[in-house]
């Protein structure tokens, strides 16, 4: 190792695998801030935004996932993950990284792959309680595999595994102090309830439409809408914006902010979301995507509706079961207030940490 710290990140495609990556990053330039950071990311990918917003390099890899049908993307596949090799060989050989740390998502297959034949350590970190695909094949060349769920020996070899949890963006550890801020900075009304929607980074079509119908019951219950409909259907959904009381937003900058302004929030389960709500400690509806591997979003959420911090709905149970289970639960404040209490029991506010001691010990071998 030289003196000065070299340290690739990879990872992405949803914010998902963004975000833990530059919570990774914020810490490791809070301990050592001469460190060199770069990113590698999939080139059409939202990290290629994200990552330069926070403040970080990126070099991107023409890379995609296959996809289960037969189309043209798949047949472009081996090519794109040979020119990606070859990419990431060039990238690790010109950088010359002393460790390189793996998020989740394609672009850091051919990545940590490469950083293994060159004898580089590499750690993943896995936030689901079922690795993705990338993760999966990686395991194998990985020095350190830092999860956030118990019994991943399932997946992984059991004696490279560090439970950390997941990775928290530093902004979202102290929202309870942001409250007057939030509500200024939303110009919405303190006397009112408020209700975050959150659909995952890239927002929930299923999610949308319940809020679509549901919007004069949240009327009549004088609540007002914090409501993130994902860029992809922002314009189908910010006309009700001209409305009182509402706001639609296609992606939230401010998440500390608007998780300060909530009183409840519904929501998608994905693993980053359950950790920041988890910290955040507000009564949470949790509405997991029934389309993702093993349906791990509802895992996800259940192990949190386990503890009685949160209510889980499941997408076919929405029509029956919103209206009867929201609407009340909004006017019941003990339940509110005893959900909140039992969901922030199950925070894990060091991961960040936790995952950097981790990437320290393997630079130690190293040198
Ligand atoms: C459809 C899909 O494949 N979802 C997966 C994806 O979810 P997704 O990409 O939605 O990821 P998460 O729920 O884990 O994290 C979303 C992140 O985006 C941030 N955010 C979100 C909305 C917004 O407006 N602003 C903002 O900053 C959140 O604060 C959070 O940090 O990755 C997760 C982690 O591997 C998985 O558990 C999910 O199943």
């Amino acid at each position: 190792m030289t003196n000065q710290l070299r340290v690739i990140i990879s990872g992405g495609g949803t914010g998902g695998h963004i975000f833990p990556a530059i919570s990774i990053a914020n810490e490791l330039k809070l301990r050592y801030p001469t460190c060199e950071i770069l990113f590698v990311g999939a080139e059409d990918r939202m990290e290629m935004q994200k990552v330069p917003e926070a403040g970080y390099k990126i070099e991107g890899l023409w890379i995609s996932g296959i996809q289960r049908r037969l189309t043209a993307k798949n047949l472009l596949f081996p090519v794109k993950l040979v020119k990606s090799l070859w990419k990431a060989r060039d990238i690790i050989k010109k950088f010359q990284p002393d460790v390189v740390i793996g998020t989740g998502g394609f672009a850091s297959g051919p990545l940590l792959q490469m950083a293994n034949r060159e004898n580089i350590p590499t750690l993943i970190q896995e936030q689901n309680s079922y690795p993705g695909i990338t993760n999966k094949l990686l395991a194998k060349g990985a020095n350190t595999i830092c999860t956030a769920y118990p019994d991943m020996e399932r997946f992984f070899p059991s004696e490279k595994i560090v439970l950390t949890g997941n990775p928290v963006r530093q902004d979202l550890l102290d929202v309870s102090s942001k409250r007057e801020e939030a509500l200024a900075f939303f110009g919405i009304d303190p006397a009112k309830k408020t209700v975050l929607v959150l659909g995952g980074s890239l927002g929930a079509r299923k999610i949308n439409q319940l809020v679509e119908e549901n919007l004069k019951e949240f009327a009549k219950h004088d609540l007002q809408l914090l409501w993130q409909t994902g860029s992809l259907y922002f314009e189908e959904y910010s006309k009700y914006a001209e409305k009182e009381n509402i706001q639609t937003f296609a992606f939230l900058k401010r998440m500390d902010l608007a998780y300060a302004a909530a009183d409840i929030i519904i929501s998608r389960a994905g693993a980053g979301t359950v950790s920041e709500l988890c910290i955040v400690g507000k009564p949470v509806v949790f509405i997991p995507s029934p389309n993702v591997a093993e349906d791990h979003q509802t895992k996800n959420a259940m192990a949190v509706a386990e503890s009685d911090a949160a209510i889980v709905l499941s997408e076919s149970h929405l029509e029956q079961g919103f209206r009867s289970i929201f609407f009340p639960l909004v006017e019941t404040d003990e339940k509110m207030k005893s959900l909140a209490r039992n969901i922030k029991k199950l925070e894990k506010p060091f991961a960040t940490a936790n995952i950097v001691n981790e990437v320290e010990k393997l630079l130690k071998t190293r040198r």
